[in-house]
């Protein structure tokens, strides 16, 4: 007797991410209760199985879904509003005033709905998140289907969510608590970063972590001048941050552009993720993390795509393919960070770096079915010798056809199931006219 499930995908490819790197083809994927069920050879798979739904995706490579590890979801409302400028000019001049006049909890829920719909249509089923109001971040997530690690921000001066760093603590973890026992949702500390925080609240958010076993983001070496300004002060920041006792698995370095041969050490005995932002990076002009060099150092490294202020868009496939071609550029070897490589830095090791890749990250039995399927029957893909160099070298966020995240089909056929993307769409002008326009309607 076949076995029932709730989906079964018959596909060309299946990428798994998996140690073997394997690529399986003409293969199948059974779901059920969200989860990945079994992979099978799909001749077996139509005499062991039968589904709710069955789909032949002929032309189409399976992989997981994408981890955006690094972004701030809302700031999707200000995309495009300061262009073509530095890091400290960009944010001290432009952005910081433009989030003192409007952000609020609507800003925040408008602003973040807009983001997942677009990361959900390109393939992304996980996201971190570091921004105000990140309660409203995270009821926003849960309500439409998507998975995703909230930071809750904490600076020394006042903000629109907190009066101080203090405030900002106290606040994480009264937000921890009420997201606790979310399956989709987990909590994490979101200290800005070293030139926004002090020692004494970085050190309580050392103590808290270790207690409450919570996650740390946070924006480290972004740029040469916040290293050589922290230098001025007596450390550079990484030296800093391990002294305040913040480093271990749990904390995700993010950005990186500056590593000295100590740094390197630090980050890999300490087995800091980082999170590579190759785009905002490049668009900011703050620098290069050097990947292959933290690669060669065992160091896990995630990508993101940062806010869509300073990218401007959320797509983790051209993140990939960015982040592949700098690592040639940058290392002058051709063979840094092969395709295959680019892809599990999409996939697992956001996972790792987020600390649920014994949930999410990889197609395996028994792991959240978070998937997407890629249409590869296209003039910029054909013919495919290499399914994964397709997937990162040409244009692929506008071929996501499928996503599935915890087993919910959430796009199909390249339409989001659950979401007015028209209804998005207007508010996103509502909120460009108010914002061009200056004024502020509360
Ligand atoms: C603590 S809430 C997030 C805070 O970070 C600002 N931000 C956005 N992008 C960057 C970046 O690349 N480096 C530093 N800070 C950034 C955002 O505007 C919020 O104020
Ligand atoms: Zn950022």
């Amino acid at each position: 007797m076949p076995t029932q499930v709730d989906t079964l995908l018959h596909a060309r490819w299946i990428i798994p991410v998996d140690p073997q790197r394997s690529v399986l083809e003409h293969h199948s994927l059974a779901i059920a209760e969200g989860r990945v069920l079994a992979i099978l050879p799909t001749e077996q798979a139509r005499t062991d199985y039968t589904a709710g739904h069955t789909l032949e995706l002929t032309d189409h490579a399976i992989m997981p879904g994408l981890i955006n590890a690094h972004g701030h979801a809302a700031m999707s409302l200000f995309r495009g509003l300061a262009d073509d400028l530095a890091l400290m000019t960009w944010l001290q001049e432009h952005i910081w005033p433009a989030e003192g006049q409007w952000v609020s909890p609507d800003f925040v829920r408008d602003g973040t709905r807009l983001a997942i719909a677009e990361m959900l249509k390109s393939g992304t089923t996980c996201f971190s998140d570091m921004y105000f109001y990140p309660d409203v971040c995270a009821e926003t997530a849960s309500e439409l289907k998507m998975r995703a690690q909230v930071c809750c921000p904490i600076l020394d001066f006042p903000t629109p969510w907190a009066a101080d760093a203090d405030e900002g603590i106290h606040k994480a973890i009264e937000v921890h608590t009420s997201f606790r026992h979310n399956p989709l949702i987990s909590i994490a500390f979101g200290p800005h970063a070293p030139y926004t925080v002090s020692d004494e609240p970085l050190k309580k958010i050392a103590t808290y972590q270790e207690e409450l076993q919570i996650p740390v983001q946070m924006h480290v070496h972004e740029t040469a001048f916040e290293v050589s300004e922290a230098e001025k002060n007596g450390a550079r920041p990484i030296a800093r941050l391990e002294k305040l006792g913040l480093f271990g698995p749990h904390f995700q370095a993010v950005h990186v552009t500056q590593v000295s041969d100590d740094d390197l050490k630090t980050l890999s005995d300490y087995k800091v993720s980082v999170i590579h932002c190759p785009e905002s990076n490049l668009k900011l002009a703050s620098g290069f993390c050097p990947v292959h060099q933290l690669q060669q150092a065992g160091i896990n490294v995630a990508l993101g795509t940062d806010g869509a202020a300073s990218n401007n868009d959320l797509d983790m496939f051209g993140e990939m393919q960015v982040a592949a071609q700098l690592a040639k550029a940058v290392s002058g070897d051709a063979a840094a960070l092969p395709a295959y490589e680019a892809i599990a830095m999409a996939t697992i090791n956001g996972a790792k770096a987020l600390g649920i890749d014994k949930i999410t990250g990889s197609l395996e039995a028994g792991k959240a079915a978070d998937l997407i399927a890629v249409d590869m029957n296209q003039l910029e893909t054909l013919p495919v010798y290499h399914p994964e160099s397709q997937l990162v070298y040409t244009r692929m966020a506008d071929k996501v056809d499928h996503v599935w995240v915890n087993g919910e089909h959430l796009v199909r056929s390249g339409m989001l199931t659950h979401i007015d993307t028209d209804q998005l769409k207007l508010k996103a002008r509502e909120w460009g006219e108010k914002i061009r326009a200056g004024e502020r309607n509360d």
